[in-house]
């Protein structure tokens, strides 16, 4: 995506030393503009706990480069497995990052230690790759399914479509998942208009799918999560699409915390719910997402303060709670796969059922 004018994706290697990884830190968006230059697997880590980069895809890649970091100091059989493992515990609930980790470990593996920091920066480079055509093709079948809505309106009704979170460009290498489609859908000249959930607590789509949008010129709304509901209810959203973090094989979907409660209002008011993954986001080693998945935990301080720009142009955190209020903080939820309409993937679209994602995806039997 272009950002000025100009085209980035969420992840590269300097050009200047084709060894350091550079990516946006989206822990200061949208308020400044900053690239890190990422040059250990230790910075890698730093920048995926603190969700400087976050969005399941985008992990996984980073994570690889990671990987690759760590060989060009080390690529001795023990430094791999350790940094992996390592870097594979970075964050629980996407399975990109431990699908990214596991495929650059067969694939290096059976290499000389000399060979390896090459063929690392190369296969890390791959999934960027395929991760941008992935994204592409979900955009493409998922403007089939905004195009039908518009063909169903008059011509001067816009098309609603409410997100969750950020699955956008910057949660991918590029394009995004659940805006993919948006983005198409905005650039052939469909009247689309997206309701943005804030997404307490870290704010992914106030912040991020905000400035995503906004930058694209797609015209946007920001909401706060509560209204969702309400929105359904008065016939203003036409349908939902998130991302997700991990569907499993019988089409259960984690996703950011939130999304099961859009998933249910959606049910009650018939609005179609989609959600949009590329393939690597699929665990088929698990089939019950409500048991199975396992949901991060993080900080407290992220309910009890919010972070903002004060008049002054300061970006400061505030608390918000009483001093001794306790606070909990699951980061993801599981949507049932019986509340979800569809499943938007590189391959078409299918329903959320095992045999739905088996119809598109026959030989896959493992990752
Ligand atoms: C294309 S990204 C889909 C998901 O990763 C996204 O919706 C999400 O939940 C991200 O969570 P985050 O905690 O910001 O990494």
């Amino acid at each position: 995506m272009k950002i000025n004018g100009v085209p980035y994706r969420s992840v590269w290697v300097d050009p200047t030393d084709h060894r350091t990884v550079c990516i946006f830190d989206q822990t200061r968006l949208p308020f400044a503009l900053e690239i890190l230059h990422l040059s250990s697997s230790e910075q890698v880590a730093h920048a995926i706990i603190t969700m400087q980069v976050r969005g399941a895809p985008l992990i996984g890649a980073v994570a690889a480069y990671g990987l690759s970091l760590a060989l060009s100091s080390d690529p001795s059989d023990e430094a791999m497995e350790r940094e992996a493992s390592m870097l594979a515990a970075t964050r629980p609930t996407a399975i990109n990052l431990r699908w990214a980790i596991e495929r650059m470990l067969q694939k290096l593996r059976p290499m000389n230690s000399q060979d390896r920091v090459e063929a690392a920066y190369k296969e890390a480079g791959l999934i960027c790759d395929e991760d941008v055509a992935q994204n592409e093709a979900i955009g493409r079948h998922g403007l089939e399914l905004l195009r039908n809505i518009k063909n169903r309106k008059k011509a001067e009704e816009r098309i609603n479509i409410l997100t969750h979170c950020n699955a956008g460009w910057i949660a991918t290498v590029d394009w995004g998942t659940a805006l993919a489609p948006i983005y198409m859908a905005h650039d052939e000249g469909l009247d689309v208009h997206v309701w943005v959930d804030e997404t307490r607590p870290r704010n992914q789509g106030a912040a991020l799918t905000a400035w995503e949008l906004g930058s694209h010129g797609v015209p946007h709304t920001v909401i706060v999560d509560n209204a969702g509901g309400h929105l359904m209810q008065h016939g203003q959203v036409d349908i939902v699409i998130v991302g997700t973090d991990r569907v499993t094989a019988n089409g259960d979907v984690a996703n950011k915390i939130g999304t099961y409660l859009k998933a249910l209002a959606a049910r009650d008011n018939d609005v179609p719910f989609w959600v949009a993954l590329p393939s690597t986001t699929i665990d088929w080693r698990v089939q019950d997402g409500l048991k199975e998945i396992p949901i991060e935990e993080r900080s407290p301080l992220e309910v009890t303060a919010v972070t903002g720009l004060t008049k002054g142009g300061q970006v400061e955190t505030v608390r918000i709670t009483p001093e001794h209020s306790s606070a909990a903080n699951p980061a993801f939820d599981v949507t049932p796969a019986r509340l979800v309409t569809g499943l938007i993937t590189e391959r078409g679209c299918c329903n959320a059922s095992g045999t739905g994602l088996r119809s598109l995806f026959p030989a896959t039997t493992g990752q």
